[in-house]
């Protein structure tokens, strides 16, 4: 693995499993809605491409959006480049900042990671402006900027990666040997590498752990059967899929003996966002006392929410619930509803893995002192 400065690692060389990579000032992400049958990775090397390839979910899951959407500004300002007017008004290239945050932050609503990326981003362009004396921007400070955004985003992307290090090793400790049940995709696929909950349990199988693990199949886009399953079988870590609602019975039979899930925005108080089927997971594990383990980099938690009333939970087309394979598997006519996300109250989980350190109940007090203090 090559490690680049301050003992951190080259994202390329990261992981054998790339949900998107960088080459040539590209992005090439891999288009998921095509695994398991197909790895085909899709160029984004424009603004409107990188909106569409986190949109329609070509890549998803929340830290993985973080960072495709960081990229995304350095596309956007690259992009624009060739059409703008040197030397170049201020409030011009402000203006244009703010497209490119309205377009990325319109992509979607519920994983804070997402509007984490942007803020991060535009930190470095508001510091960047904000040196330069009055009067207007020429092309040397216009690439001087491309090159601080640049840097900024493959960061952001690094500093995951790390994260995700940190998670598996403090996760690991915690996670029993036997079954253990997974929702949607957390690994490698939804991060930059390497993975959050799928990152806890990949690390425990690396310390030999015997683990197995129950893949929720994850209706309607089956992360669980087409994303955490591909993973799985690449990592050589045993697994069955199941069915969502077979969850409850295998708890009851004694067959989960824990569960781990990501998180696509934690409230102050511990209240997770995750996908939807997460919180009927955590009631079940509560009635049949089995641990629930939310594992999530700090660039998930939205501290500005008191509680997770405030979550947005995106509601996606009901095409993806009335169709599969593209063919329709309800009546002509027929409607849907489709939640994507819902939101596991702070008292159905037992400890959330972060990369600072495990945070347990009291969520309100402790998830302060961790995030500030680790
Ligand atoms: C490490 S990914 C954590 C979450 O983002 C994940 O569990 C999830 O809900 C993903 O939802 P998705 O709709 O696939 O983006």
């Amino acid at each position: 693995m090559k490690k680049i400065k301050d003992n951190l690692i080259e994202p390329k060389e990261a992981d054998f499993i790339k949900a998107f990579y960088w080459e040539n000032s590209s992005l090439f992400i891999l288009d998921q809605r095509k695994l398991p049958l197909k790895e085909i990775y899709y160029k984004a090397n424009t603004l409107k491409k990188v909106r569409y390839s986190i949109k329609e979910m070509l890549v998803r899951g929340a830290p993985a959006i973080g960072i495709v959407t960081a990229i995304g500004v350095y596309i956007g300002l690259k992009e624009a480049q060739s059409k703008l007017t040197f030397p170049l008004a201020k409030k011009n290239l402000l203006s244009l900042f703010v497209r490119i945050e309205k377009s990325l932050s319109s992509a979607r609503p519920t994983a804070v990671n997402l509007f984490w990326a942007l803020k991060r981003m535009k930190g470095v362009f508001q510091g960047f402006i904000n040196k330069i004396p009055e009067g207007n921007l020429g092309q040397r400070a216009f690439e001087e900027l491309l090159k601080s955004l640049q840097k900024e985003a493959l960061s952001i992307w690094e500093e995951d990666i790390l994260a995700n290090f940190k998670m598996g090793e403090y996760g690991s400790n915690l996670l029993p040997e036997g079954g253990i049940l997974t929702h949607c995709n957390t690994g490698a696929l939804a991060t930059g590498g390497y993975g959050t909950a799928l990152g806890v349990i990949r690390r425990a199988y690396e310390k030999g752990k015997k683990i197995f693990i129950w893949v929720d199949e994850t209706r309607p886009f089956l992360q669980g059967a087409r994303l955490t399953a591909w993973e799985l079988s690449k990592l050589k870590i045993p697994y069955k899929i199941i069915t969502d609602n077979s969850a409850g019975y295998l708890m009851k039979k004694g067959k989960v003996r824990a569960i781990i899930v990501g998180a696509d925005r934690i409230a102050s108080n511990g209240d997770t966002a995750n996908k939807i089927g997460t919180y009927s997971l955590s009631v079940l594990a509560k009635e049949h006392g089995i641990p629930f383990y939310i594992a999530a980099p700090s660039s998930t938690f939205d501290l500005t929410l008191a509680s997770g009333e405030g979550i947005p939970v995106e509601v996606r087309n009901e095409k993806e619930v009335l169709t599969c394979k593209r063919k329709l598997i309800a009546p002509a006519g027929a409607q849907a509803m489709n939640l994507a996300f819902d939101v596991t109250p702070a008292e159905n989980i037992t400890a959330i893995i972060t990369e600072k350190g495990i945070i347990v109940p009291p969520f309100s007090q402790n998830i302060l002192n961790v995030l500030k203090n680790g």
